[in-house]
């Protein structure tokens, strides 16, 4: 404990939304120094795991999504801070999960918790910060704000589970696909945006719409990470990209290329993922695939769909700096690709 988490580390990942960045600066101090209190334990372990995600340099994107969707209400207290804690926490129990599950090296630019102290003790830091993340939801004592979030941390396990059951499948609609990328991902984002009208005590389609938001922008944001681990590079991402069809994860790049391909192709793209022969010249070859049939080009275009239904979502709000920067927020949702 005490070291604090530089938000300029943040903000250089973040610059096309400074708006957030800057508006929720000072209640980010507040979130940042909470982080790294309730991440403390007297089992030594504990902090030493998660202190190696949480200091890493995480964009921090889902909380200042709380903290905003409450203060652009007018919201004063401090109730805020600690539902976007518990937002990080489970973003981060699911990032030390998702790492076993993946038998992933690479996490923000540093060697994963699993490599370092194994897949035990990830899975239980992992569990240990979802729990003192539901600690901060019943210190806040807001029922809906439990509902909110205790239903998005089971529908994120969810969301893993069923990725988990269409693996290597190259049957894999594109619906199956959004289903899972609805709930690993998309859930959380709309708890996020939906728990600050919460404890703002708006009214319910005030809710809905920045729960609506949220949902559209997690969307996007998942369809524009499955684009990058094809098209970005490891060093902005701090991944290994190409993992995914290394692990015969199908995304819709994929789902796109081989329904578009010919006998020849699909008969491919099921050696390659259901087979595993996922080798560098394979990934080139479906790197190739991919481009022939616009398959990036087209997951592109949905996130830029789902983009505009998030700013369709927040246009009967009042016009303010916090929505500006909520807006601005989906412009780099698509900007990362850059
Ligand atoms: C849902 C996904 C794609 C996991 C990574 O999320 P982020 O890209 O927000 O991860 P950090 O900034 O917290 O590292």
């Amino acid at each position: 404990m005490g070291v604090v988490i530089p938000l300029e580390e943040s903000k250089n990942k973040l610059a096309s939304v400074k708006p957030l960045v800057d508006l929720t600066r000072p209640d980010m101090e507040r979130v940042n120094q909470l982080i790294l209190s309730k991440a403390g334990s007297d089992v030594q372990m504990i902090p030493e795991v998660a202190n190696h995600l949480i200091s890493s340099g995480g964009k921090r994107l889902r909380p200042m999504l709380t903290l905003a969707s409450a203060s652009m209400f007018g919201y004063e207290g401090d109730h805020h801070i600690k539902l976007a804690t518990s937002v990080e926490f489970m973003h981060t129990a699911t990032l030390l999960h998702d790492d076993v599950v993946d038998e992933s090296d690479l996490r923000r630019g540093k060697s994963t918790a699993r490599t370092i102290w194994g897949n035990q003790a990830s899975v239980l830091v992992g569990d240990f910060l979802l729990g003192q993340a539901f600690r901060m939801m019943v210190d806040v004592g807001s029922l809906d704000a439990l509902d909110v979030l205790s239903t998005a941390a089971s529908v994120i396990a969810e969301g893993e589970v069923l990725q988990l059951s269409v693996a290597k499948n190259m049957e894999t609609t594109e619906d199956d696909y959004l289903q899972v990328i609805r709930a690993k991902t998309a859930a959380l984002f709309a708890a996020a945006a939906e728990v600050g009208p919460i404890v703002a005590k708006t009214d319910k389609a005030t809710r809905s719409a920045l729960k609506s938001y949220g949902m559209n922008l997690g969307l996007a944001f998942q369809l524009v990470d499955d684009v990058l681990d094809y098209g970005g590079k490891s060093a902005d991402l701090g991944k290994n990209t190409g993992d995914d069809f290394r692990e015969g994860k199908i995304t819709l790049p994929v789902i796109l290329s081989y329904r578009r391909g010919t006998q020849d192709e699909r008969a491919f793209w099921r050696n390659a993922i259901e087979k595993g022969e996922s080798s560098d010249e394979n990934l080139e070859k479906a790197l190739g695939l991919i481009t022939k049939y616009n398959g990036l080009g087209d997951t592109i275009g949905r996130a830029t769909h789902y983009g505009t239904i998030a700013r369709d979502a927040l246009a009967p709000l009042p016009e303010s700096p916090w929505k500006n920067a909520l807006l601005e927020v989906i412009d780099f949702c698509i900007e990362r690709l850059n």
